[in-house]
């Protein structure tokens, strides 16, 4: 009898390398006769590293690619970080499945630092997205944030050269990539309101893949799902589609989500905050209301501005 063969696209960087054989892994001892096959690709936006993200198309960059994969059959899912998951996916995708979340929380990482307060006034501290810099500076206007990009290894590669003081990054990467003990703290979200969908993994698949969804369901995570899913929801209603200042992070309190939202001045002058409470089962309406609250507080101007910008 031939083995049935599932192909994972993945981008080639360590961390989504990761991600894409823990998806495969899970795969093969669950469908006895499956075996999953990587296909590795590298994507523009692991190429180019010396400009911002939002500069060169912002984070689809990273999921274009793959699709192009699955479509042409070289591939039959790609195994993605929820963060870089555009809101709409184009006509012929389906996102059937995302996996048990990791830590969601950013990390503040440094070897010298304990803390974003404890850092000397004018220390500059790295990080390459838009939502951690407005934070960033909305707690520390003395600090000076610099731009930092490229995967995990890099930026801690950059930090150890002492190009930073500091830099922040997702608790989700370091700890999937056995480096636990790089993180200083995990930052409260009180402090830094993690990005929609930070620390989740998600599959996709062409869409009405029957066999394949069925392949996948069992790697599902219901809680997962609906937090992530109110939280992309009030990002679609913002139309946050290029990296933006914008945050959004659920919670299950038993079946009861409760939310926080969050849209800032890149440089921290003004932060707007939303939360609020559903049933888990209405996770997407609750994410709307949030979205429309900021909106009313001025995020439609602070996210104008940012597009003419950008
Ligand atoms: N934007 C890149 C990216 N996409 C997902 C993660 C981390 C893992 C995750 O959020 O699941 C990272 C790195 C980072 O933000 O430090």
């Amino acid at each position: 009898m031939s083995r049935e063969i599932l192909r994972i696209a993945t981008r080639s960087s360590p961390l989504a390398i990761w991600q894409a054989e823990y998806v495969q892994q899970r795969l093969e001892s669950l469908h006895e006769g499956l075996s999953v096959e990587l296909v590795r690709i590298k994507t523009q936006g692991d190429k180019i590293l010396d400009t911002p993200l939002a500069k060169i198309g912002g984070k689809g960059l990273f999921v274009k690619e793959l699709e192009e994969a699955m479509m042409d059959g070289r591939a039959d899912i790609a195994v993605h970080s929820m963060k870089d998951v555009p809101m709409e996916l184009p006509p012929g995708f389906e996102l059937p499945v995302i996996c048990e979340r990791e830590d969601p929380r950013d990390a503040f990482v440094s070897n010298t630092y304990e803390s974003l307060m404890a850092l000397p006034e004018g220390a500059c501290v790295g990080t390459s997205s838009l939502r951690r810099q407005a934070q960033v500076k909305a707690n520390r206007p003395d600090l000076v944030v610099k731009s930092l990009r490229g995967n995990v290894q890099t930026r801690l590669g950059k930090l150890d050269a002492g190009e930073f003081d500091a830099i922040i990054l997702a608790a989700a990467g370091l700890k999937r990539l056995q480096m636990h003990d790089r993180i200083r703290y995990e930052m409260p979200p009180e402090e830094s309101l993690p990005a929609v969908g930070q620390g989740a993994v998600g599959i996709e698949c062409r869409e009405g893949d029957a066999r394949t969804i069925e392949l996948l369901s069992p790697l599902s995570d219901k809680d997962t799902w609906d937090r992530v899913v109110a939280e992309r929801a009030m990002n679609r209603r913002l139309e946050g589609g290029c990296q933006v200042p914008i945050a959004g992070f659920a919670l299950l309190e038993g079946d009861e989500l409760w939310m926080r939202a969050l849209v800032a001045e890149e440089n921290g002058g003004r932060v707007l905050r939303a939360e609020g409470r559903a049933p888990r089962a209405e996770g997407a309406a609750l994410g709307v209301k949030l979205a429309e609250e900021l909106l009313g507080k001025g995020a439609d101007v602070i996210l104008q501005a940012l597009y003419q910008k950008h």
